[in-house]
């Protein structure tokens, strides 16, 4: 057994198996506390929730709590290994969601037949929490459930491989293209991947000026084009009309490549063919489309980024999730509307570009961080985006009408 390997089935077994348990917020020690928490001292909160389902956010733990919900369909870039096999990761959400916003989160995952099933599974739990963050479910699936999730809750449902990742890789983008002084308006785009991640990063890139008819985004079979014939309703999206039809053919020139598919699909060899300056995000994980030592041996003109945390200009919706979620949940969002994910992008980008503090320093394990080719973007531990991300997204949902209560006073200042 590798070193690394071993560590982390000791971190997961060791001193007890998993990531989270759960904590009492109450005193419960004597038959007074009892009496207040359990019978008869429950039944009074029940009387006013029965009477005003609000009441819940006063008296029980939902407007602190999301629930990570998968189905194990795309775990990671491991593929579709079961409900349960998916566990570790979803306690591994739970655990970011504890300690980077302070958010009560429990994994679910859900064995089913049919999406339908999912989708009723979902919907008929979703009045326990104060969110749902639905987590590697694969395309092209995932689009529906999350549709019909959205359509049925009253809360915000968030499929974060799909915006978390297109949020963060916007913010990234954006910062990268400025560090090598071009314009996202010109940029060419390749996408590797055509799924969850693929298609929600590249109309977010969209949204922020990019053109889809520079994108040319690949699945298994090669390039989207307007002359095939097997193409799902969300794939016929960046079908573009060109005669290119592989990898080889669209990363020639490419100013920016985006994977989000597999490991090691990208080789030394296709990155040499790029334009001057390009931007790499290799995003899969564990393993990237194309380790940064063979990127960085390739070429020096490159931006390189991966999922991981062990290398510089880490791409992971961990940037995104645990602080959207604490915006949203604050104002009673009833969903993460495309106001809230922008003004997310633009908090995240601005924070890499100032002076970083000493102790993210220290546990990055570096003397300086500066914006640049290895900083593009913040690391997860900086105690920085908790209240930006948060203030911006909750800013943002008042602003746009889907807060039901105003800012909390002094919110996060
Ligand atoms: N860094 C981050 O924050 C995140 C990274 N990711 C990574 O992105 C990847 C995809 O995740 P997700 O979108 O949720 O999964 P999906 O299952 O929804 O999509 C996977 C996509 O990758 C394509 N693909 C797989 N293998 C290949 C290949 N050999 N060549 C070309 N395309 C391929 C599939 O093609 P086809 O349609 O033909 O099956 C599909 O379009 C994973 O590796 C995941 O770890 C995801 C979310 C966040
Ligand atoms: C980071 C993440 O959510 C993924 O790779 O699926
Ligand atoms: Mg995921």
């Amino acid at each position: 057994m590798s070193d690394f390997r071993e560590q982390a089935l000791h971190y997961h077994a060791h001193p007890v198996p998993g990531k989270i348990s759960v904590e009492l917020t109450k005193p419960a020690e004597t038959v007074n506390d009892l009496a207040l928490a359990y019978s008869p001292g429950v039944a009074e909160p029940v009387r006013e929730i029965a009477a005003d389902p609000a009441n819940a956010y006063k008296y029980t733990g939902k407007g602190n709590m999301v629930a990570v919900i998968s189905n194990g369909t795309a775990i990671l870039g491991l593929g579709n290994l079961g409900p349960l096999a998916s566990k570790p990761v979803m306690e591994g959400k739970a655990l970011l969601f504890k300690r980077f916003a302070g958010l009560d989160s429990i994994d679910i995952e859900v064995k089913h037949r049919t999406t339908e099933d999912f989708i009723n599974t979902v919907a008929n739990i979703a009045d326990t929490f104060g969110g749902i963050n639905l987590e590697d479910i694969k395309a092209p699936e995932c689009f529906e459930i999350e549709k019909a999730l959205i359509e049925r809750c009253s809360i915000p449902v968030f499929h974060d491989d799909q915006h978390g990742t297109a949020i963060v890789t916007a913010a990234g983008m954006l910062n990268a293209l400025e560090v090598q002084g071009k314009d996202i308006e010109d940029a060419i785009i390749v996408c590797l991947g055509a799924g969850a991640a693929a298609v929600a990063c590249m109309e977010l890139l969209i949204k922020c000026g990019a053109l889809r008819e520079h994108i040319y985004m690949l699945d298994r079979k090669g390039v989207i084009h307007t002359r095939r014939d097997d193409l799902n309703e969300y794939k016929l999206l960046f079908a573009n009309n060109t005669d290119k039809r592989t990898l080889q053919d669209v990363i020639a020139d490419a100013d920016v490549f985006v994977g989000v598919s597999g490991p090691n699909l990208l080789t030394a060899e296709d990155l040499k063919l790029m334009a001057d300056k390009p931007v790499v995000f290799a995003c899969s994980n564990p393993d990237p489309e194309i380790a940064p030592a063979v990127a960085h041996g390739a070429r020096n003109d490159l931006i390189m980024a991966t999922g991981r945390s062990d290398y510089p200009n880490q791409v992971n919706n961990v940037l995104c999730f645990p602080f959207i979620f604490r915006g949203a949940l604050d104002v009673r969002a009833t969903s993460i509307n495309d106001e809230m994910k922008i003004a997310a992008v633009h908090a995240i980008r601005s924070i890499a570009k100032e002076p970083v503090p000493n102790e993210v320093l220290k546990a990055s394990g570096v003397d300086s961080l500066e914006f640049g080719a290895e900083y593009i973007i913040p690391k997860p531990m900086d105690p920085r985006l908790l209240p930006r991300i948060a203030r911006a997204v909750a800013e943002a949902a008042v602003e746009s009408g889907v807060a039901q209560i105003d800012m909390p006073e002094n919110y996060m200042r």
